[in-house]
């Protein structure tokens, strides 16, 4: 199976890494030409994964058509450009893996949803769970979902992208594997919040498991089965995103609760925090569905500046009391 990466950023790049670690070739396509030179002359990319020495048989291009001949793309561009990439990629027979956590702005559609927009006929699969980029890019063990309908095509995509320290859970709850992703951003950006205000491990905790119950309503309103939630691509991942500065999103967070304005930690930065994105999008579709989110919601109206720390804490402690 001949893979080819679309998105050269951290993920992209360690899942190259991932895709190369049995010797085959590999094709990153990436949107900058230093990051392309930089990969192809000195083997590694200094702009979104430095210090990390890559495979030699990872070649990067910057012409998307260069992808025409592979038999599966990962795609790992932020949600919010995945719909204008996947128009200027090749037509052709590939299967789609999807790797991005999002919510599309606009449609409120989950990234499998725009893709089969997008690529009507393409076959599509999903990789979620807790990776640090980083560390799938040092070899540490680490273990995700990979969720696709079609169980022939799933069980051929984890036994390719599979490694002694790599480790894919196959699933066929496509819908479940991405709700965990897209909601764990957003929760992480609270938990972060939490930490930088200085409101204690107890407060974190709380947030996770409250967050939890309302990633799980609204997965369940999507007809994501509960196993999905509470597995690798869910809990797994809304756990890792939710204790560590190493998350984009949880570091945000941690800015908006020491006081900064969301506009002035957003501005200029050159990686991605998808919970910021999906935020919104999310409260509108929750609404929608008539779910109730009250994190996500505190969440939204922190970025948007309509409340400060304290009035989203108010808000979140001053609920009716209920039972669990
Ligand atoms: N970094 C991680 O540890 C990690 C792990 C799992 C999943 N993800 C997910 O993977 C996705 C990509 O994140 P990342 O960490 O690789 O990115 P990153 O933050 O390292 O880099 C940003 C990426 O966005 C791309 N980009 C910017 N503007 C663009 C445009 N107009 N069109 C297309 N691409 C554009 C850049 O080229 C780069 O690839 C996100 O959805 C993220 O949630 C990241
Ligand atoms: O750095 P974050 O917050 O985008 O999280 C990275 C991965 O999604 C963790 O699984």
């Amino acid at each position: 199976m001949k893979i080819g990466v679309v998105g050269a950023g951290a993920w992209g790049t360690a899942l190259a890494q991932v895709a190369a670690a049995k010797g085959d070739a590999v094709t990153l396509w990436a949107l900058e030409p230093e990051v392309v030179a930089s990969i192809n002359d000195a083997h590694e990319n200094s702009l979104y994964l430095p210090g990390v020495t890559l495979s030699p048989t990872i070649r990067a291009v910057d012409d998307l058509a260069a992808l025409a001949d592979c038999d599966a793309l990962l795609v790992v561009v932020p949600a919010q450009h995945l719909r204008a990439v996947l128009r200027r990629l090749p037509r052709g027979e590939a299967a789609l893996l999807l790797c991005a956590k999002g919510i599309e702005a606009g449609s409120g559609l989950l990234v499998s949803q725009v893709a089969q927009q997008e690529r009507p006929d393409a076959p599509i699969a999903v990789l979620s769970g807790p990776t640090f980029a980083h560390e799938v890019a040092a070899g540490l063990p680490t273990a995700v979902t990979l969720a696709c309908a079609d169980a022939e095509l799933g069980q051929r995509l984890v036994e390719r992208i599979a490694l002694p320290a790599f480790r894919p859970y196959l699933s066929d709850d496509v819908i479940g594997a991405e709700v965990g992703g897209a909601v764990k951003n957003v929760l992480a950006i609270a938990c972060g919040v939490a930490e930088g205000a200085g409101m204690g491990l107890n407060a974190r905790a709380s947030l996770i498991s409250r967050g939890f119950a309302e990633m799980t309503r609204f997965g369940r309103a999507l007809g994501a089965r509960a196993e999905t939630l509470s597995g690798l691509s869910g809990l797994g991942d809304l756990v890792l995103t939710c204790s560590s500065t190493n998350s984009r999103n949880f570091s945000l967070g941690k800015g908006l609760g020491e006081g900064a304005r969301a506009a002035d930690l957003l501005a200029n930065r050159r990686t991605v925090a998808e919970g910021a994105f999906t935020a919104p999008v999310l409260r509108d579709v929750a609404r929608r569905l008539e779910v109730e989110m009250p994190i996500v919601e505190g969440v939204c109206a922190l970025l948007e500046g309509t409340v400060d720390v304290a009035d989203m804490t108010g808000m979140l402690l001053a609920r009716p009391l209920r039972s669990e």
